[in-house]
């Protein structure tokens, strides 16, 4: 399949874009709305949103950025049954992150691109996001500061992870201007008198919009007033208030700041949250900001039809600010002049970027050897190139995931033949395989790849050879399996079989 401008970017995107309606992710609606719980009753008074953002702050705040180790690693699914880990936002998380795991999307980018899409999703700012982060393969450091924690020790907590005094009480602000503080989890906290019918797991709100990613917590805690900062302020538990203790530790001047900042403190958080997610482990690069593409394919394939012809079909999706899209696509690709008129699926799909529409597309391809690149064109589009390489391909129809007691990847890969002379034993075709499946000690998978897969030539159909092969790849934990053509070391194909 054809992904722009690669396949993690691609897919990432798809998270953060396609949120509701046509093609969505799945991935927001579990935060629609932002008071939503989606792991549970929504009388236990929990926040789906509000945990990611606290998943995230504890996945970070382990790290040693001297030593340059730990950071957005996902090292806390290891750490789950840790004191200083208090709270079912961990394990309801990644439980629910899991299914979207592969090779090429990792816990640790889910985990960071729940943020962009919580705060997003609730009102607040966009903050941008990458990819490229690795799952740390056992747990980390300890470190994450608790209610009871003395306010030195929570500042060099902090301080492992970069942040300084005045950085800290404001991510702290940031990240209590959602959700809440649970008698159930922080008994010491929280007394029962929270508890009701329509709140069992009896929490008590940061502030009075518990909902929306905004400065009431950082207004309330100055003014006295609505819930003035929140169960980490006015705990029955003076050792409990430990928000009081880092937002006094500057005598408020940094709290007062933030309020003077007035819309501003959006602006605030943006920054600090993106430097907190963007901490980690220094062999990680992490891909550049991946921004909403306003022309994209999806789901772009070579296979074979019915009648063995070679086609190329997917969908072209435009992205537009406004609900008007060309209603018109032409598609021209590089081995025929004539172009394809496309129209879309009535079913549009929405997210903060704007509205998505899908526009359908199929077209034979003849000879594959001149098929090096496609054109979008609509009105008032600029003219859109993506380029092509179609000299081997993992073939969707031909290939599958068949699940039981232990799950088999069947695939059948197409090699170009040089000029129509068979060259069987050097065009093989070097093949990876990889699975997510379950990990000892955590709900994030782990990924077992197969590399140079056995294959055998099985034929040859326009042109191609094609080429067969199978891996047991054992229990599967959830998610996609990938199947890679390699070429010179990097992979030429990427297909998603799940
Ligand atoms: C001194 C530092 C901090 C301490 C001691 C602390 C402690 C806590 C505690 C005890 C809770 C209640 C959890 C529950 O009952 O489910 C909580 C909730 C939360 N924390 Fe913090 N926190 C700190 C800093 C941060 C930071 C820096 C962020 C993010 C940037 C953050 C984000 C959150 C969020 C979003 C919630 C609400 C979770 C929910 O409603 O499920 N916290 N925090």
């Amino acid at each position: 399949a054809f992904f722009y401008p690669d396949v993690q970017t691609s897919l990432l995107e798809h998270l953060i874009v396609d949120t509701y309606g046509a093609y969505w992710s799945g991935f927001s609606f579990a935060i629609t709305p932002c008071s939503h719980y989606v792991s549970g009753n929504q009388t236990l008074g929990r926040e789906t949103a509000a945990q990611w953002l606290r998943v995230a702050f504890h996945d970070f705040v382990t790290a040693r950025v001297e030593e340059g180790t730990g950071g957005m690693d996902a090292s806390l699914g290891f750490e789950t049954l840790r004191e200083e880990d208090s709270g079912t936002a961990f394990n309801d998380s990644l439980t629910f992150f899991r299914p979207f795991v592969n090779s090429k999307v990792s816990m640790a980018d889910l985990i960071a691109i729940s943020v962009s899409i919580s705060v997003g999703n609730c009102g607040g700012p966009q903050i941008a996001a990458r990819g490229g982060r690795i799952d740390a393969t056992e747990a980390g450091q300890f470190g994450v500061p608790a209610p009871e924690t003395d306010l030195e020790t929570t500042l060099g907590y902090f301080a492992n992870a970069g942040f300084n005094r005045v950085d800290s009480i404001a991510l702290t602000a940031c990240g209590h201007t959602l959700g809440s503080v649970h008698h159930g989890g922080f008994p010491t906290v929280v007394g029962p008198e929270a508890v009701s019918a329509t709140n069992t797991a009896g929490g008590i709100h940061f502030d009075s919009t518990v909902d929306l990613f905004d400065p009431s917590v950082v207004n309330e805690y100055l003014d006295g007033t609505g819930n003035q900062g929140g169960p980490l302020v006015t705990s029955f538990n003076a050792s409990s208030r430990s928000d009081l203790r880092l937002y006094e530790s500057d005598s408020n001047a940094t709290m007062v700041t933030l309020a003077n900042q007035g819309a501003g403190f959006l602006n605030t958080c943006k920054g600090l949250l993106q430097r907190m997610v963007e901490v980690v482990p220094k062999n990680v690069k992490l891909s550049d900001v991946i921004s909403p593409l306003q022309v994209k394919p999806v789901n772009a394939t070579l296979d074979f039809d019915d009648s063995g012809n070679l086609v190329f079909k997917g969908y072209i999706r435009i992205l537009s600010s406004t609900s008007s899209a060309p209603s018109v696509l032409t598609l021209t690709t590089s081995t025929s002049p004539k172009p394809l008129v496309l129209i879309p699926e009535s079913a549009p799909g929405s997210s903060v970027f704007g509205v998505t529409h899908f526009f359908p597309f199929s077209t034979p391809i003849k000879p594959a050897s001149s098929f090096q690149s496609f054109t979008i064109n609509g009105k008032s589009l600029a003219p859109h190139t993506f380029p092509v390489e179609a000299s081997a391909f993992v073939i969707p129809s031909l290939s599958s995931v068949k699940s039981g007691a232990s799950t088999t990847v069947d695939f059948t890969v197409a090699t170009l033949s040089s000029k129509g002379v068979f060259k069987r034993s050097a065009l093989k075709p070097s093949v990876s395989v990889s699975a997510p499946v379950p990990q000892m000690g955590t709900l994030g998978p782990a990924i077992l790849g197969f590399k140079d897969v056995a294959v055998t030539n099985v034929g040859e159909k326009m042109g191609y050879l094609l080429w067969r092969g199978s891996v047991d790849v054992g229990v599967l934990a959830t998610g996609n399996v990938t199947v890679e053509v390699i070429s010179g070391g990097v992979a030429v194909d990427t297909l998603l079989l799940g």
